[in-house]
């Protein structure tokens, strides 16, 4: 059987759904969302001409003049005055440039007594100084924010500053999780010598942790082809994950078990390494996703395609992970038929990879800040060489 690159494998992943519904929340509860539509300005930014600074407002002409303050503009008090020839009014930063004034001077650069003002420094350089400008950053009807990017602190703050209250994401994305494997059990539970703490199901919610998730765990299954389909056909969730039981072995039983449940699989096996066993396809309305039980396999196809395929039903326009460029801090072996991702640490800005590249060895991983990806079929690589890697944080 012929294993399926990533990407492909990616695109076949997301095509499997439509993103789920859009639903309407208010802007505080919308962080980690993604906006299920255009975000266009209601209103205009700044709304007048303001003075960026605290000072005076007056006319750039009459600056080496000794001027007149005859009123006071506050941000949220606007003086409803002109400024006239020879004439200032005092300013404080956001505040409206009153009518008739072209200039701010700063209040450092300026000597008062009483309402008579005078220059007392160098001043303002040009016509126009420390005055942001109407609209400068956006005019009603602007486009904000198009739809399927993520709202993350600085989408917020623009979303709320062009008038918005509310904004359109999709509902969060249901997620079963099922452990398979009848040496397993749950983290936390008494040691007993062959029993395997289940650590998939923390480091799964790890990586979905900050992702608009419902998390509905099912726990361990054992591997029982009867017990796991029972419990596939009971699934109701956008997504259903499993760890382990992927590969070919006579106790690897999630494949048959989604097919006794009526899944149709899309792909199984994976030109990737780790996380070769992986397997897609559709459970009636669910998106069945088999991981390897392998703890780094786990994470590895859970960063590369669980995560994006949350963020594909999110509605995310660019669902898949963007590798960033680097430089290795390291030599790298030729890879074979498979693409690699080599857990690395970054050092003095070059990223190492870490000595064991084993799929079970958790420790490694956890050390790890990031992933660098291989592609098939590549020659040895050497330190010093560019590369594209994932970063873990
Ligand atoms: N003959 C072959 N054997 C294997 C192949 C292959 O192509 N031919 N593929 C290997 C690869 S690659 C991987 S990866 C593993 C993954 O296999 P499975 O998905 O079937 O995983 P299991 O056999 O169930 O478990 C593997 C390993 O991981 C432990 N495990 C399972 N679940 C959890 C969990 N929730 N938390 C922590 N650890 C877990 C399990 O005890 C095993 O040690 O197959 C290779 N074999
Ligand atoms: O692909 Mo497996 O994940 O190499 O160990």
């Amino acid at each position: 059987m012929s294993l399926l690159p990533v990407s492909e494998a990616q695109a076949r992943l997301f095509a499997l759904a439509p993103p789920v519904a859009i639903e309407s929340v208010a802007i505080d509860d919308a962080a980690g969302r993604w906006t299920a539509e255009p975000i266009v300005a209601l209103r205009t930014q700044p709304w007048r001409d303001l003075s960026a600074m605290d000072g005076y407002a007056l006319r750039f002409a009459d600056l080496e003049d000794k001027l007149t303050v005859i009123g006071e503009s506050a941000a949220g008090r606007p003086f409803d005055g002109d400024v006239g020839a020879g004439q200032a009014a005092r300013i404080f930063t956001g505040a409206a440039l009153p009518p008739g004034a072209d200039t701010v001077l700063l209040q450092e650069e300026a000597r008062r007594e009483g309402d008579a003002l005078w220059l007392d420094g160098e001043g303002p350089l040009r016509r126009g100084a420390h005055i942001r400008r109407a609209g400068s950053d956006f005019l009603t009807g602007d486009m904000l924010i198009e739809a399927g990017i993520r709202l993350g602190p600085a989408q917020l703050g623009l979303a709320a500053m062009g008038g918005h209250g509310r904004l359109p994401v999709r509902r969060r994305v249901r997620v079963a999780m099922v452990a398979t494997g009848d040496e397993l059990a749950l983290p936390g539970a008494p040691l007993v010598e062959g029993v395997l703490p289940a650590s998939n199901g923390p480091m799964l919610r790890g990586l979905l942790a900050g992702l608009p998730v419902e998390i509905v765990d099912l726990g361990i299954l054992p591997d029982r082809l009867d017990v796991l389909a029972d419990a596939f056909r009971a699934v109701e969730a956008d997504i259903l994950v499993t760890t382990g039981g992927a590969s070919v072995g006579d106790h690897d039983l999630v494949r048959p078990a989604l097919a006794a449940a009526g899944a149709e699989i899309d792909f199984w096996r994976i030109a990737m390494k780790p996380g070769k066993p992986l397997m897609a396809g559709r459970l009636g309305n669910t998106v069945a996703l088999g991981l390897p039980g392998n703890p780094v396999s786990a994470f590895v196809t859970a960063r590369l395609f669980l995560v994006p395929l949350v963020a594909a039903l999110s509605g995310a326009a660019q669902p898949a992970p963007t590798p960033l460029p680097g430089v290795l801090g390291g030599d790298l072996a030729a890879t074979a038929n498979r693409a690699e991702y080599v857990r690395a640490r970054i050092v003095d800005g070059r990223l190492v990879p870490s000595a064991t590249q084993d799929s079970a060895a958790m420790r490694a991983l956890a050390r790890a800040d990031a992933l660098i990806f291989r592609e098939a079929h590549a020659e040895p690589a050497k330190t010093g060489e560019s590369c594209f890697f994932l970063p873990l944080a």
